[in-house]
């Protein structure tokens, strides 16, 4: 039995001697690579965590005292040490979850994966022990220097300097990189300390305080003297307490006695204290640590030995965005793009080695990233932003007001649009369309394949006195989907066959957003098979919903709708408006995901169980039209001038 197979818990990780620890580390980081090898995950962030989430399960007592790690990806070690050894479903369905979840555990308190939230939770839990009486209670942010590029991290720790008796520990795990290396002020206050030539000098030096130190008094005595004697190093200090925050670093986040006295030190302490780790993204694993790029940060599955990538290579969504913007970075000088410390998943490398001083990375700073924009574009530029679409839901007030009001030429493109699945409940993007259709002036696209994202990009920069979004999902592109025809603006897909009687009323226009379309030609085949004719088109762009869509409506009985975005406030919404603004009273159904938050599994198994699929919606279709007719008063729509068929 390894070490690793006797944790069901921390009492078991205390229990052990500290020469067993290196072996422990050493167990674990043999297990995530050879368990995420299979499934894919975060690896790099999880092996680089190792050692500082045993010091803080020996330190701190969980789940009594709470520890919340920010954006949650490097919480695999964490799960091990509180007794979840299952990794074989990683992210799937019925698996463990990617992040932490408190159906899974007492020791996730907070459900997260978006970034920089981990010092608000930590400081309002903080505060709820002491008002509770419950201040023996010690609360642990972990947050990453990535993570610390985002503004709401700063927005709390702002506001827990003012409160200085308020017990509180902010562990900061820096490794230098988010995906790639961190940019900005900060990153390059750090990266400069790290590649400073005394600071393996100062570490040393730590070390040997921290070991020959009696108590913990006299060392945190002996740190001070330490950063005052060598402040022009150690500088960040400097900047957490000129916040008003104790400072204790840095210490090498690997090794496990440094670790364990200094979050003893901050343990002990009975107010806010920023402890500074130093970790390596990746450690352990030479092809990690080799990948110059994103040392792993997150992969599919993998071979554990070489770590090469066993998933064929298709042609996915990002790559086809990622030429295309490239192409027309040649074309268009005043062309920019930026990225919220995700160049490489958005698709923007390429542009920014051919264009370097046209790409900016703005940090984990969704916000920034619009407003900046918004500036660029008032300065004659025009701006890409690219996102995954959940990280756009921090940015709604700047595309409103900025953008819109403003009317400003900004193209946001939105990844990961719709259904993304193993990352569960916060990363699907099934929020975009709701938040877009409120906001005046902006129009959103929807691509259907690599051609018309292609195209829908170049008609998207064009725009030139309002903002405009493209927003497409994530994985395989498939094959293109030429249009038969275009009316009014609209990609009519396919037309009910001749036999179903073209000079009558279709039965249903089933109107596809994006990537539905292919579902939705599926659905139409099925649905002849039934004997209902079906024309599908594909407004391409979908908000402001096309006014085109009502002279359409009325030559068909039913209208059905076909998104993977929320029910709620989605485009089936804005085609129903519409249609009773229009006066028209026909029968209408909105197929889209429903008002929850989806649990991990695959992309595929979720449309599926949502019915987001060529059966699924043939089936709501047909239990619709037979469900209609049965209980309806009036039968087919009287306002329909072609009805009679029936
Ligand atoms: C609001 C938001 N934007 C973007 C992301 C995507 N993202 C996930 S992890 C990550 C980098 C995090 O870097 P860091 O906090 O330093 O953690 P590390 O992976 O280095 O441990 C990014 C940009 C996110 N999770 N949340
Ligand atoms: C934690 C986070 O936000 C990202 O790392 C995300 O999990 C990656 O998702 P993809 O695998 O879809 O790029
Ligand atoms: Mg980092």
């Amino acid at each position: 039995m390894t070490l690793l197979e006797g944790i069901d818990g921390p009492a078991d990780l205390r229990a052990l001697s500290e020469q067993d620890l290196p072996h422990l580390a050493a167990d674990i980081r043999r297990f995530l690579i050879s368990e995420v090898a299979k499934t894919g995950g975060h690896l790099g962030p999880n092996l680089g965590v190792v050692e500082l989430t045993i010091a803080l399960h020996r330190v701190f007592d969980s789940p009594r005292d709470t520890i919340v790690f920010d954006t949650g990806h490097q919480s695999y070690v964490h799960k091990l040490l509180t007794g979840r050894h299952d990794f074989s479903r990683l992210k799937a369905k019925g698996g463990l979850s990617g992040y932490p979840s408190r159906a899974e555990s007492e020791h996730d308190v907070v459900e997260n994966s978006h970034a920089s939230t981990a010092t608000s939770w930590a400081a309002g839990i903080a505060r709820a022990n002491t008002l509770s009486g419950r201040s023996h209670r010690r609360v642990v942010a972990v947050i990453g220097d990535g993570a610390l590029t985002g503004g709401m991290a700063w927005e709390a720790l702002n506001n827990i300097a003012a409160d200085p008796g308020q017990p509180l520990v902010i562990v900061v795990n820096d490794n230098g990189r988010s995906y790639s290396p961190t940019i900005g002020g900060l990153a390059d206050h750090l990266a400069a300390l790290r590649t400073n030539p005394r600071y393996e000098a100062a570490l040393e030096w730590g070390r040997r305080a921290l070991r020959r130190a009696p108590g913990g008094e006299t060392l945190f005595r002996a740190l001070h003297a330490a950063k005052e004697g060598v402040k022009d190093v150690l500088a960040p200090q400097v900047l957490f307490a000129d916040l008003g925050l104790k400072y204790l670093g840095p210490v090498d986040g690997h090794d496990l006695p440094a670790l364990q006295e200094t979050l003893r030190l901050a343990h002990g302490y009975g107010g806010p204290v920023v402890v500074h780790a130093i970790t390596a993204k990746g450690r352990g694993y030479g092809p990690a640590e080799a990948d110059e790029a994103e040392q792993f940060h997150v992969v599919g599955p993998i071979d554990p030995v070489t770590g090469r990538s066993l998933k064929a290579s298709v042609l996915d969504w990002t790559s086809v965005f990622a030429e295309e913007v490239t192409a027309l970075g040649a074309r268009r000088r005043d062309l920019v793009t930026i990225s919220a410390a995700m160049r490489g998943p958005v698709g923007l490398d390429r542009f920014a080695e051919a264009f370097p001083t046209r790409f900016f990375d703005v940090g984990i700073a969704e916000q920034h990233a619009v407003t900046m924009a918004a500036g660029m574009a008032m300065g004659g530029l025009h701006p890409v932003i690219a996102l995954y679409a959940t990280f756009l839901n921090r940015a709604y007030d700047q595309v409103l007001l900025d953008l819109a009001l403003h009317r400003l030429p900004v193209t946001i493109v939105l990844d990961r649009a719709g259904i993304t699945g193993s990352d569960g409940p916060s990363h699907n993007g099934m929020w975009d369309l709701s938040m877009l259709g409120t906001v005046p002036g902006l129009r959103v696209a929807a691509p259907r394949d690599a051609a018309t994202l292609r195209v829908l990009l170049g008609e998207a920069i064009e725009v030139d006195d309002a903002p405009t979004v493209l927003r497409y999902p994530k994985g395989t592109v498939g094959a293109d989907i030429p249009a038969l025809d275009r009316v009014d603006g609209l990609d009519v897909l396919h037309r009910p066959t001749p036999t179903d009687g073209e000079d009558h009323a279709t039965d249903v226009l089933l109107i596809s957003v994006g990537a539905m379309a292919a579902a939705c030609l599926a659905a139409a085949e099925l649905l002849h098979g039934h004997g209902i004719s079906t024309t599908v088109i594909d407004p391409r762009w979908v908000l402001p919903v096309p006014a085109s869509i009502t002279a359409l409506a009325v030559r068909h009985r039913h209208v059905v709708t076909v998104e993977d975005n929320s029910r709620a406030g989605g485009v089936g919404q804005a085609v129903s408006g519409l249609l009773r603004e229009a006066g028209l009273d026909m029968p209408l159904l909105n197929l889209a995901i429903p008002r929850c938050f989806p649990e991990h599994a695959s992309r595929n198994e979720l449309l599926a169980e949502m019915g987001l699929t060529g059966p699924g919606i043939a089936r709501a279709t047909t239990g619709w039209i037979s469900h209609h007719n049965t209980t309806s008063a009036i039968g087919y729509p009287t306002t329909n001038p072609m009805s009679g068929r029936r």
